[in-house]
């Protein structure tokens, strides 16, 4: 059959699922539209249809039945009724774009060939007989992901199925109708995949469901490991491959896994809405994401101000051969080491007998248990009990300890004063509980009164107490480095005590000390174990340092995880060198995939960056062509030279042109040049989102995501000229897919040299 033929049948079958898809739409509609009104209705008259009579204690109970049946059939209904608009939304993707891939399969031996259309999600037909669409994550559809036509296989829950692909065909449908379609032979390369990355990059990340390649296939349907380890070049996929697991295992464990029981460590926030798109493309609901900042931000009092990893990087690049620039070095080092956490172990083990610091309790001004006592209190209790179980014994004693003051003030004057300020409600409260006492005695009244103001007054010293305010964990935290001494004390120990010292009393966590207080906060206090979250994704894992992969191990003891990173684009290398993605530092069971090929970029500039990458041999690009990087020696004015090279960009419809630049300092010198000649915006730590055209971006912050053209500003010499800037420089020029240009002023730094070699 011609090629226009066979198009014309695809086409005709295209319209046959979209036709059975608005009939299944109709259906549903009024389906949901039934429910609705069943569920105004149930609301409505939620209270008619239950019985109250609270006289005798069996009526309670039978209350209590009855609300509870009349709640449950409301919560069922409205779970219906949330199941047909998550259907009736497929239904719309689905009838947009049914399916993107065909393979005709047969069983071995002598099956019959069956035709698989696969889609973002399974459609039957009318009757309920026939598959119309596979859902992309059936077994048999990892078929189209895994195999050229000729043999293949696929796995089923507890078979090997084997047979023959007799055809594997690729097609592009919008709007319903076919826009582009081929076959792939057995040497043929993928023609969908060279379509979708030939596109311009957009501000919002896309899935990449049609074209899944087999090596990525692999994450996304691994199930068994409990720790999952990806280590791939830049623009290899990873966080493409970690959305695409996420809808996998969601449709894979959809009885027992939800979308709550699922997190997502980004490295910014610009990244979290830079990703938000491809979970709803797939017919999925978005998983919950953080950045680990705020994630540690969340667990320490918020009196203490934390220094970002962003903050720490550009004091970093920009603090020049200062005494506290190597002191900090020296700190980070320590700070993300296991060793550090030994040392803490050792310090609260110590702590088992004495040491910990207190605050009074006080109110109105006086103090009501000096910290002293409470420090006796805890050190009077059994020491096989754990720190953590003793501050809840405390806590238990302090509250017992407050109802006796309470007790105590109650008879004061100022309450008689407070007493005036009462609002309404309050004196009403009295007057009736007066009635049903005595009417005739005030006595009565003004006690409850008094109790009401007392109750009042001392509800925040109980709040507090509940949250453990009583302990000073700052102060305890920081006698670490005042006069606890051990037998084995880390290099420069004098050095590291002394710029925490510092900090710490000016309420000052730096970013390296961040994790190990959370960790001490979390041993002395009680740091709840997670349980509920089941899958764990740590993107661009190369940045997490031992420390803090082994707190989160910690608190997330359950859970399994997925971490994906690149050593090459590990930017945080003076802080760390045992980092999780270096096989040798992992010492717990894991899986480990290495993805080599390298699809964002063209095939001229995977070719440029990997020569000057740390472990460049490994990076193979996508055979896709476009210009060669450009290298211009900028001369005289930069902000002319800029201008005119955005315009030229702009000249070849380029729609995302990024300025990477090594520092924010750079980029805020940029941005103040440049604003008034072209139309740019500016990316900062608290930039959210952002949009088509022209940005100013530190290279920290554009970790992740991608752009049309690059151009990296000033690449001298002078400005890269540490060896750690390897991999920032690597990660900046690997940000672009068509074009990248550097421009240098002098000598161009070392990474060029390379390069160019
Ligand atoms: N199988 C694929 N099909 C289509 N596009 C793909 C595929 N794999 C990767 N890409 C595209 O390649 C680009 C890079 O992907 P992604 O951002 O997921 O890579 P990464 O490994 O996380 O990169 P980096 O570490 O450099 O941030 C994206 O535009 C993505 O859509």
């Amino acid at each position: 059959m011609s090629h226009d033929a066979e198009r014309q049948k695809e086409q005709n079958r295209v319209d046959k699922v979209v036709q059975e898809i608005n009939i299944k739409e109709e259906k549903l509609f009024s389906k949901a539209g039934g429910l609705k009104e069943s569920i105004v209705d149930l609301r409505k008259n939620f209270w008619e249809d239950v019985t109250v009579n609270l006289d005798e204690p069996d009526d309670v109970i039978e209350t209590q039945a009855s609300l509870k049946q009349q709640a449950e059939l409301l919560a069922e209904r409205e779970r219906s009724h949330g199941s047909i608009g998550k259907e009736l939304k497929t239904l719309r993707l689905l009838k947009e774009s049914p399916y993107f891939g065909r393979i005709d399969f047969s069983e071995k031996p002598g099956g019959k060939k069956e035709k698989i259309y696969i889609g973002i999600a399974s459609l039957m037909d009318l009757d309920d007989e026939e598959f119309l669409i596979y859902d992309w994550r059936a077994p048999i559809s990892s078929l189209y992901y895994d195999f050229s036509p000729g043999a293949a296989y696929y796995e089923t829950m507890d078979d090997t199925i084997e047979g023959e692909i007799s055809l594997k065909r690729q097609f592009i449908i919008r709007q319903s109708k076919i826009k582009g379609m081929f076959d792939t032979g057995v040497t043929i390369g993928d023609s969908l995949l060279q379509a979708a990355l030939g596109n311009y990059a957009s501000t919002t990340m896309k899935s990449i469901v049609a074209t899944i390649q087999r090596e990525q296939n692999k994450i996304i349907r691994n199930e068994h490991s409990k720790l999952l380890i990806v280590q791939g070049v830049a623009g290899s996929g990873k966080t493409s491959a970690v959305l695409q697991r996420i809808a996998y295992l969601l449709y894979r464990f959809r009885d027992s896994l939800n979308n709550e029981n699922l997190l997502l460590f980004s490295p910014n926030p610009l990244f979290s809405s830079y990703i938000a798109n491809v979970l709803p493309e797939l017919g999925e609901t978005n998983i919950s994401q953080t950045t680990f900042y705020d994630f540690l931000r969340d667990g320490i009092e918020k009196d203490i101000k934390i220094e970002s990893p962003f903050e720490q990087m550009e004091f970093m690049l920009t603090e020049k051969d200062t005494a506290e620039l190597s002191i900090r070095q020296v700190n980070m080092k320590l700070k993300s080491s296991i060793a550090y956490k030994t040392l803490i172990d050792e310090y609260l083990s110590s702590l088992t007998s004495r040491g910990i610091q207190f605050r009074n309790i006080t109110f109105r001004g006086d103090i009501l248990i000096s910290k002293e006592s409470i420090a006796d209190y805890f050190y009077s209790l059994d020491e096989s009990i754990s720190i953590p179980n003793k501050m809840e014994l405390v806590a238990k004693w302090l509250l017992q300890e407050i109802k006796i003051h309470q007790q105590k003030e109650k008879s004061k004057d100022w309450v008689l004063e407070q007493i005036e300020l009462l609002d309404k409600e309050e004196y009403l409260q009295a007057y009736y509980g007066n009635q049903r006492v005595d009417e005739d005695d005030p006595s009565i009244e003004e006690d409850i009164l008094r109790n009401i103001v007392v109750k009042k007054q001392f509800a925040g010293v109980k709040k507090q107490i509940k949250k453990y305010a009583f302990v000073n964990t700052l102060t305890t935290y920081q006698q670490l480095f005042m006069n606890w001494t051990t037998s084995f004390l880390p290099d420069n120990w004098d050095k590291i005590k002394e710029l925490t010292k510092q900090y710490l009393t000016n309420k000052h966590l730096t970013w390296e000390d961040a994790t190990p207080y959370r960790y001490f906060r979390g041993k002395l206090l009680g740091d709840k174990e997670n349980r509920s979250i089941r899958h764990l994704f740590i993107d661009e894992a190369q940045d997490y340092s031992a420390f803090q992969f082994s707190y989160m191990k910690e608190i997330f003891p359950y859970t399994r995880m997925t971490l994906l990173g690149d050593i090459n684009q590990a930017i945080y290398t003076y802080a760390s060198t045992e980092n999780p993605l270096v096989p040798e530092y992992i010492s717990e069971n894991h899986e480990r995939i290495v993805l080599t090929k390298s699809y964002r970029s063209t095939k001229q500039i995977v070719e440029f960056t990997k020569k000057f990458a740390p472990g460049g041999d490994m990076i193979e690009p996508f055979e896709r062509d476009g210009e060669p990087p450009q290298i211009i020696e900028s001369q005289g004015d930069v902000s002319t030279n800029l201008k005119k090279l955005i315009q030229d960009l702009k000249a070849k419809d380029y729609e995302t042109i990024a300025v990477i630049c090594k520092t924010l300092e750079e980029s805020n010198e940029l941005y103040e040049m440049l604003k008034d000649k072209v139309s740019l915006k500016q990316i900062k730590e608290d930039t959210y989102s952002f949009e088509k055209g022209i940005v100013v971006v530190p290279v920290y912050l554009a970790k992740g995501i991608e752009f049309d053209a690059v151009i990296i500003p000033d690449a001298s010499k002078e400005h890269y000229d540490q060896e750690w800037d390897r991999t920032l420089f690597y990660t900046a020029c690997t940000r672009a897919m068509h074009s990248l240009t550097i421009l240098t002023k002098g000598t161009p730094c070392i990474f060029i040299q390379e390069a160019l070699n």
